[in-house]
């Protein structure tokens, strides 16, 4: 769907300058999704890896994020390897809803309660990233905790256009339950893409 150079704004590798690579198609259909114009693939054009990662080793930095849309609907096997030959460590943003594919250095699983994960991801997540819409997510969030490697980084997100609302409820969240993170998506409130 698109490319762009940019900070990554979430979890573990935030603040560090990454390429983001979104590839077109969900379903998944998350209410609160603030890319749904991904969700339609065919509303993008198809593009060649060889193509995507010519444009990525132009910028300076040499971390790649693949995200989407969801990126495992493909077999993302040809494109971390192509990145990987270029030099770049490779993570991903996913729902976990299917089996992956492709190598991967960093693995956030965001999972969603609009589709259940697949349990293979699991073993494969770095960082559980929750996105926080209702009080009652908190409790659904600490359901997948104990699935999970052990030292996997645990993260608890705002849904962005509740933040307003549900900010002070994470804060004490946090507060009282510390293997927790708070994590705000710092592209927005720094208004880059
Ligand atoms: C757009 S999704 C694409 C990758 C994958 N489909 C997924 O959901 O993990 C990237 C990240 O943004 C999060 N996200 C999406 N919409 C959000 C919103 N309105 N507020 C906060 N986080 C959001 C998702 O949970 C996920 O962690
Ligand atoms: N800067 C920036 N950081 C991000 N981290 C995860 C994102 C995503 O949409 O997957 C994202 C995004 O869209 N922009
Ligand atoms: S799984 Fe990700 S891309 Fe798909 S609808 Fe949910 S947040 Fe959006
Ligand atoms: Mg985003």
């Amino acid at each position: 769907m698109e490319a762009f150079y940019t900070i990554q704004g979430e979890g573990f590798y935030q603040g560090h300058s990454a390429y983001f690579i979104r590839l077109a198609g969900c379903d998944v259909g998350c209410v609160w999704c603030d890319v749904k114009e991904s969700w339609n693939a065919e509303d993008h054009p198809v593009m060649d890896v060889d193509d995507i990662v010519a444009e990525a080793i132009k910028f300076p930095g040499r971390l790649a994020v693949v995200t989407g849309g969801e990126p495992l609907i493909y077999n993302c096997g040809p494109l971390t390897k192509k990145l990987k030959e270029a030099g770049f460590q490779v993570n991903i943003e996913t729902s976990g809803v299917h089996p992956a594919s492709g190598e991967w250095d960093w693995v956030c699983f965001s999972p969603k309660k609009f589709k259940a994960p697949d349990p293979g991801i699991f073993q494969l997540a770095d960082e559980l990233k929750v996105v926080i819409y209702h009080p009652s997510d908190f409790k659904w969030a600490e359901s997948f905790v104990d699935k999970l490697r052990p030292g996997t980084r645990l993260y608890l997100q705002p849904e962005w256009s509740n933040r307003d609302r549900i900010l002070p409820l994470l804060i004490e969240y946090v507060k009282n339950n510390p293997k927790w993170r708070i994590c705000v998506q710092v592209h927005k409130y720094l208004d880059i893409p």
